[in-house]
């Protein structure tokens, strides 16, 4: 069987019926108070099972970063909701959760080599364990070159790279992904969505990813959930029918993948 017969057949990453279940929603709304109440987001309700891909779009101001924030433990829901990881009530940040976020975290003084390893001693690993996970993890990032540099001395891919690195090397089973190459020209980004993919590929952790971009969306997800205005719901949970392996060229040919995005489009109120 050649590559391409393989790709034809091989099934999306749908989660089978036992999977358990990664991140649960239910009923989870937002309200920031202050001088003015801001609401955030109106009650939510999402299953991810473990493995899955999910893309969250919507309007800028709807409540994405807010719903992410929650997951992770950064900031809590209102009262009556329920936010599970894991199946336990989130409580502070949950254990195998690995959060990059659009501008990295990254210790300026330290080099990439120091910082790709810190969330994993941070969250306990033996120092001798994270010496040895941090030179594949900068092989598969492409920095090996660049473990003796400080940020400063990267480009803005490369330090999301790290920044990505340093969530992986905690080797979490949810990664949350807030625009994490937001900040970076087209090309880049694109190069950044195919390592991503096939690190997931390899590793196959649950991903939550906010983006703005219905075709980096359309690409990486196995699911698209679509928030309308702030106050933030779900309006929309798609289904992404492309066989995977996916690569930028051959899925950006594909009906499938037009029929997708213009649905988003749509939805999104873009066209
Ligand atoms: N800590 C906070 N205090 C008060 N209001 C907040 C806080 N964080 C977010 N908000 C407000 O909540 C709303 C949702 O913000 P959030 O950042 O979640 O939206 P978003 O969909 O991620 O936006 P964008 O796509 O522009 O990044 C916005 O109106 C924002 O101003």
């Amino acid at each position: 069987m050649t590559r391409s017969t393989r790709r034809v057949m091989e099934p999306s990453a749908s989660p089978g019926p036992g999977t358990p279940t990664a991140v649960r929603l239910g009923g989870v709304s937002k309200t920031f108070r202050g001088r003015e109440d801001v609401r955030a987001l109106d009650p939510v309700d999402l299953t991810v099972p473990a493995g899955e891909f999910v893309a969250i779009v919507g309007p800028s101001g709807c409540g994405k970063s807010t719903l992410l924030r929650i997951v992770a433990g950064l900031v809590d829901a209102d009262p009556g909701g329920r936010v599970e990881v894991q199946g336990r009530p989130v409580d502070g940040t949950p254990p195998g959760l690995g959060v990059v976020f659009q501008t990295h975290n990254l210790l300026p003084w330290r080099t990439v080599e120091a910082n790709v390893g810190l969330g994993a001693r941070l969250a306990g690993v033996p120092k001798a364990e994270v010496a040895r996970r941090v030179p594949p993890m900068l092989e598969m990032l492409g920095l090996s070159g660049f473990a003796g540099k400080h940020p400063h001395e990267l480009s803005g891919g490369m330090r999301q790279r790290a920044a990505l690195g340093q969530a992986l090397v905690c080797r979490p089973d949810i990664l949350l992904l807030d625009e994490p190459f937001g900040a970076l020209d087209a090309l880049t980004r694109d190069r950044l969505n195919v390592e991503l993919l096939r690190i997931w590929q390899e590793l196959r952790q649950t991903v939550l990813l906010v983006t703005h971009s219905i075709a980096e969306a359309v690409f990486l997800a196995d699911r698209i959930i679509v928030m309308s205005q702030r106050p933030g719901t779900v309006v929309e949970d798609l289904r992404v029918d492309i066989a995977r392996p996916r690569d930028p060229a051959t899925t950006r040919a594909l009906p499938e993948f037009t029929e997708t995005a213009q649905r988003l489009s749509r939805l999104m109120g873009v066209t």
